[in-house]
C-alpha cells in the first residue's frame, strides 16, 4: 500500500503538489490522472524519495522508501524509460539492479522472457525503440517481484499488441493482490485498465473513487432519440419541459428523462421512433469536464466552430449539465 498525507511540492514558487492525501490499495489497478503539468510525475518522483516533498509524508507499506532495505523487492517502477544506461546491454542493465539488490541472475532471464525482449537480451539499449525501451523499464520494475508497481505512462511508444499486453499485465498483477499505481494521458486505456481513480489538478485532489462513479458523478447522461417525424418529436419533448439538443444526422438528445418515459411519450403521440438510446458519456469527457478549471496548459476550439443547435427549453425545465464545449486538453508529448 502506499499513503501520502498532506504531501506539498514547491519548486520555488511554483507549488506542484499541494496537500496530497490519500491511499493506493493492494488488488486494484489504481488509474493516476490529471492535465499536464497537475503533478503526477512529482507525486511518483517523491514516492520514490527521488524529491523530497516540501512538507507532508509518503510511505510504503508503512514506510519511507529510504528505510527499505532492497527497495526493488518491496516497490518497483517505471518513470523514466529512458534512464537505463544506453552502452550497457539490456541484460546487463538488468543484472546490475538485480545485484545491487540481492536478486539472483536468473531472475534476470525471467523478465526478459515476461516482456518480450529475450532475442534482444544482449543488444545494447541505446538501439532500442521507444516501445523497447518501455519495455526494458517495466522489466526493471518487475525484477524483484515487487507488491507494489508504479507506472508513469507505460503505454508511451508501445504498439496495440503493446498495449494489450501490459493492459493484460497490470490486470493480472493486480488479481495477484499487488499495489498497481498507473499513470496515463490516454483515457480510453485507463478506462479499460484502471478500477479505482486518483484524479488531481494543479497538485491537488479532485476525485478518490471508483471508475464507475467517476463517470457516473461527472458526465452527462441523456437519451438519444431519432424518428422520421423530427419536428413533431422536438416539439412533444420540448413540450413536455425536457432539454433537447439537436445534433447532426438528425438525432436529438435529450436531457432529465428515462428510455421509458420517452418511448411512451411518443407512442402517445403516434411518433415513430428509429432510435431511443441511453448514453453515458465516456471516461474522457468526465475527465474534461472536472478537470476543465484546472487545466495549466490547453489548446482552444478551432476558431468558428459551431456550438450544438440547442433548442431552448421551457423556463422551468432543468438546464443541462455543464462539460460540453470544455476545453481542449492537449497532452504534452511527454517521451517522443
Ligand atoms: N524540477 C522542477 N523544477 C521546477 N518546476 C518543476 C520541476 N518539476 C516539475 N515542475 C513543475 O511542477 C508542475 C508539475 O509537474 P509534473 O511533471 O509533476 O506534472 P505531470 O502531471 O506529471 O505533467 P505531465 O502529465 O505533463 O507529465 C509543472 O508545472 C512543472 O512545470
Amino acid at each position: 500500500m502506499i499513503e501520502l498525507e498532506g504531501l506539498t511540492k514547491r519548486f520555488g514558487t511554483k507549488v506542484a503538489v499541494d496537500h496530497l492525501s490519500f491511499m493506493v490499495r493492494p488488488g486494484v489497478v489504481t488509474g493516476f490522472l490529471g492535465p499536464n503539468g497537475a503533478g503526477k510525475t512529482t507525486t511518483m518522483r517523491m514516492v520514490l524519495g527521488l524529491d523530497n516533498p516540501t512538507s507532508g509524508r509518503v510511505r510504503i507499506d508503512g514506510r519511507h522508501y529510504r528505510d527499505l532495505d532492497e527497495p526493488l523487492k518491496y516497490i518497483g517502477a517505471l518513470l523514466d524509460a529512458k534512464a537505463m544506461h544506453g552502452g550497457r546491454s539490456a541484460y546487463n542493465n538488468l543484472l546490475c539492479l538485480a545485484q545491487s539488490n540481492r536478486i539472483p541472475e536468473r531472475r534476470v532471464g525471467e523478465v526478459l522472457d515476461l516482456v518480450g525482449l529475450t532475442p534482444v537480451a544482449r543488444k545494447k539499449s541505446k538501439g532500442f525503440s521507444m516501445g523497447m525501451g518501455q519495455r526494458l523499464g517495466i522489466a526493471s520494475a518487475l525484477l524483484g517481484d515487487p507488491e507494489i508497481l508504479m507506472f508513469d505512462e507505460p503505454v508511451n511508444g508501445l504498439d496495440p499488441e503493446g498495449i494489450h499486453w501490459i493492459r493484460n499485465l497490470m490486470k493480472t498483477l493486480a488479481q495477484e493482490g499487488r499495489t498497481i499505481f498507473v499513470s496515463s494521458h490516454l483515457m480510453s486505456e485507463m478506462a479499460l485498465t484502471a478500477d479505482h481513480l486518483i484524479v488531481i489538478g494543479q497538485g491537488r485532489l479532485l476525485a478518490d473513487t471508483s471508475m464507475a462513479d467517476f463517470i457516473h458523478e461527472n458526465s452527462r447522461s441523456y437519451v438519444r432519440m431519432r424518428s422520421p417525424q423530427q419536428e413533431q418529436l422536438r416539439d412533444m419533448v420540448h413540450a413536455a419541459g425536457m432539454t433537447v439538443v439537436e445534433t447532426g444526422g438528425g438525432a436529438l438528445e435529450v436531457d432529465g428523462a428515462s428510455t421509458e418515459q420517452l418511448g411512451e411519450l411518443a407512442a402517445e403521440h403516434r411518433i415513430v421512433l428509429h432510435e431511443l438510446s441511453a448514453q453515458r458519456a465516456s471516461l474522457e469527457e468526465a475527465f474534461m469536464q472536472m478537470t476543465a478549471g484546472a487545466v495549466e496548459y490547453h489548446a482552444h476550439s478551432a476558431p468558428g466552430a459551431p456550438p450544438p443547435d440547442a433548442v431552448a427549453p421551457p423556463p422551468d425545465a432543468v438546464a443541462p449539465p455543464a462539460g460540453r464545449g470544455a476545453p481542449q486538453w492537449a497532452p504534452r508529448d511527454k517521451g517522443a
